[in-house]
């Protein structure tokens, strides 16, 4: 049925008192704005345009924006599939008043107040290199991450594109640099596995807590951490019923997660870190082996994280010795965490649990996109998790 169908079956059963008939028409916008599920686009204020909309993040940047009161999608643009309507691509995101998928060189961003840059790194800055300087932009890429743009050419195997706006980046971990990211023009996003990596071990080393050698990072990503585009080693056949290692010795999020653990702890750091891709569509844990300092003992861990995170919306310590899994945080901004002794003295086991497009990426993005606008850092994102 549709909704003026609904709407005329429900209001003509009305009675029409006055006060009957101020009731029916907040009933009615009530359900008008249910049925677009959120709220009257006239009150978005604030025009916002998702470049790589067809992706996994741009879509979800799309579904968390349906229930922003000020954010508006103004634009939205894609590569192979520009020129289709977002319900043709996302069938889940049919209900929404959105613009259809424009190539990029078709947008115009002269009444656009911002961005989110969804799309592949290494295509990122030549496009945000061509983009009006008024705008404001939130780039979930890898692609201004690193700070020294030499080691971007190591691990990326291609000389960066845009140094100078590199220089003018600012690193968007939002629990750790918020008064940063509030003043940024361009916020480089942080990866999915950095963020459940440095939200727990970042205060620990800046408290001397634990130490920088000897940390064993065992990381676990669901399968749209590897993005929309077809690949061989993403196919069900590959993916399902086993699990898959790779970048073993070698992934590029290492030193993105070691340049973050050496500014909390004012020298180099270096991890061993291996990630592994499984059988699930969203999710991502990272179980974290630690030596302790000379002392100190995992109550003390635990106690640090809970103290310094006690008033952080997303990023929750559980109850002693509760597990955190991914099924707990699926579709929402959350990182659960807890602290467990190993059975090796003076060592902690710490498990960190995100969905990796929501903190890993579209809602960590617009937790900084609401900073950046000077709006409560949570609007849009109170999601509960979608359990199981
Ligand atoms: N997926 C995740 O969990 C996370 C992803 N990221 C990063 O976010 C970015 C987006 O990831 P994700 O959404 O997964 O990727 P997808 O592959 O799902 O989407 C990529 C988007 O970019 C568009 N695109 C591709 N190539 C070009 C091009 N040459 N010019 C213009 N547009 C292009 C695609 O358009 P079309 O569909 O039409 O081809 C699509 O809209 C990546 O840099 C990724 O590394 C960061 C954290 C986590
Ligand atoms: C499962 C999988 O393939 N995950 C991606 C990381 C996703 C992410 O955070 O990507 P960016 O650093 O590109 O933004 C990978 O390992 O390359």
């Amino acid at each position: 049925m549709s909704a003026t169908a609904f709407n005329s079956i429900f209001f003509n059963r009305a009675h029409s008192s006055n006060k009957d008939l101020i009731k029916q028409q907040n009933v009615k916008s009530r359900i008008k704005c249910s049925i677009k599920s959120g709220i009257e686009t006239s009150q978005k204020n604030v025009r916002v345009g998702v470049l790589g909309a067809s992706g996994y993040t741009g879509s979800e940047i799309l579904r968390l924006l349906a229930n922003h009161p000020h954010f508006g999608v103004a634009l939205m643009t894609a590569d192979r599939k520009a020129g289709q309507t977002i319900s043709s691509v996302f069938p889940h995101l049919g209900t929404q008043n959105l613009p259809d998928l424009i190539a990029i060189k078709d947008a115009d961003f002269s009444d656009v107040d911002a961005v989110f840059c969804c799309l592949p790194h290494g295509t990122t800055q030549e496009i945000i290199k061509g983009l009006p300087k008024h705008l404001k932009i939130v780039d979930l890429s890898a692609d201004f991450r690193l700070r020294d743009v030499s080691e971007y050419e190591e691990w990326y195997g291609q000389p960066h594109r845009a140094p100078d706006l590199q220089k003018e980046a600012i690193y968007g971990l939002t629990e750790v640099l918020r008064e940063e990211i509030k003043n940024a023009r361009l916020v480089a996003n942080p990866g999915c596995y950095p963020t459940s990596i440095q939200l727990p071990l970042v205060p620990l080393i800046k408290t001397n807590l634990i130490q920088t050698s000897n940390i064993i990072v065992d990381a676990k990503s669901g399968v749209s951490g590897a993005g929309r585009s077809a690949k061989e080693n993403l196919l069900f056949t590959e993916v399902t019923e086993g699990m898959n290692s790779y970048g073993v010795t070698r992934h590029r999020h290492a030193p993105e997660i070691e340049q973050g653990l050496a500014d909390a702890a004012g020298s180099k750091v270096t991890i061993s870190f291996t990630p592994h891709l499984i059988p699930m569509s969203r999710g991502m844990q990272s179980t974290i082996y630690v030596e302790m300092a000379p002392g100190v003992k995992t109550e003390d861990l635990y106690h640090q994280l809970k103290l310094l995170y006690q008033d952080e919306e997303f990023v929750v310590l559980l109850e002693n010795g509760v597990i955190p899994r991914t099924h707990s945080v699926k579709g929402s901004n959350y990182c659960l965490i807890n602290v467990f002794p190993d059975r090796i003295p003076g060592r902690a086991i710490i498990i960190s649990v995100i969905d990796n497009v929501v903190k890993g990426a579209s809602g960590q993005a617009l937790q900084n996109l609401n900073l950046i606008m000077g709006f409560p850092e949570n609007l849009g994102l109170n999601y509960l998790p979608l359990f199981p």
